[in-house]
């Protein structure tokens, strides 16, 4: 059995300042179907957090609860201390969302577009704001040609700039690049790292890409047939599924064959590998310490020295496989 790391919510963390969106002891069925079964989770002010899971696991459900387009079957629910089922409208105002697929006027170009979301916002005087989200989003040659010619990768970056209009505190995406190309997926990554860096935006996104959550969130959350089976930085599940060992990158300079040796000596030290020009050595957490030290005192150069972590992938198969078999 695998730690999750998932605790109830704390009673009433949602009036702490630090919390965003607190989710507690949520379940949603849709008759039959359990989407969303007994949720406890917390996302901080600032923070990027990552909705991870397969298909069908509960991930739009919960997005829609937080935005109070549909409502929990039992449990609590706050976004910036507000219950989205008794003030959506409020939430609307200060909540950006980017649902998987985007749908705009067809007959309005981009710019029309975004004008009308600012006004129904009632904002004025946005058209500077509006050009520079364009610029920020990769659309600025497309401003002015109707959305009916847009792509679907277009369309969707069009989506975070109009969800970016209202200058949300909180920003939720649903897939946001999934129809995307690589190149833009970078400028849309960077763009949200920047908001949350510059004006302290919180961002939830869900995401099937797993480099790109492993890339830009702080926590993950992930999920599999409803529930969340595991919650933290991707640097602390992996610790928590190598269970105290570590695997250690060293690179020396001169006699690679003496330096093994001294490694192989020391306590904790469960294997010493080869990998190009690194030495990868499986240890445990604590002899971690100990590498450097050990090596420079037997007149070694050391190069590099650092810790391996799993990738999220990795990490993810192991969560989803021990919770399906
Ligand atoms: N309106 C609905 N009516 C009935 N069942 C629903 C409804 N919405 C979702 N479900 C079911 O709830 C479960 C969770 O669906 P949800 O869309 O939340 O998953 P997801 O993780 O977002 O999946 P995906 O990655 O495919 O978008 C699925 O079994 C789905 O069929």
């Amino acid at each position: 059995m695998i730690d999750s790391g998932v605790a109830p919510a704390a009673s009433g963390a949602d009036v702490a300042t630090d919390v965003a969106i607190s989710i507690d002891g949520l379940t949603r069925r849709y008759g039959e179907v359990t989407a969303v079964r007994q949720l406890n989770l917390e996302v901080y002010r600032g923070e990027i957090f990552g909705l991870l899971g397969p298909n069908g696991a509960g991930k739009t459900t919960t997005i829609l609860t937080l935005l109070g387009l549909t409502e929990p079957t039992s449990g609590r629910v706050r976004v910036l201390g507000m219950d989205p089922t008794r003030e959506a409208i409020k939430i609307k105002r200060q909540v950006g969302y980017v649902p998987d697929a985007v749908g705009f006027y067809p007959t309005l170009t981009g710019r029309q577009n975004l004008r009308y979301t600012a006004r129904l916002n009632g904002l004025t005087d946005v058209e500077d704001e509006i050009d520079r989200l364009l610029e920020q989003v990769g659309l600025t040659h497309a401003a002015d040609a109707r959305t009916s010619t847009y792509s679907r990768g277009m369309l969707q970056r069009l989506g975070i700039a109009d969800a970016l209009v209202k200058r949300p505190s909180v920003m939720i995406l649903d897939e946001p690049t999934i129809s995307i190309d690589p190149e833009g997926v970078q400028r849309i990554l960077r763009l949200i790292r920047e908001l949350r860096d510059e004006h302290g935006m919180t961002v939830l996104l869900s995401s099937h890409l797993l480099y790109q959550v492993q890339e830009i969130c702080d926590r993950v959350g992930i999920f599999v047939k409803g529930r969340l089976v595991a919650v933290g930085s991707v640097e602390e599940l992996s610790r928590r599924l190598s269970g105290g060992r570590t695997v250690m990158e060293v690179g020396v300079a001169g006699d690679v064959e003496a330096a093994v040796r001294v490694l192989d000596e020391l306590d904790g030290v469960r294997e010493v590998e080869r990998e190009g020009d690194l030495l990868l050595v499986d240890c445990a957490d604590e002899a971690c310490e100990t590498l450097a030290g050990a090596l420079v005192r037997a007149g070694h150069t050391l190069l590099h020295l650092r810790r391996r972590s799993s990738h999220l992938d990795e990490i993810y198969q192991r969560y989803f496989h021990e919770k399906t078999e």
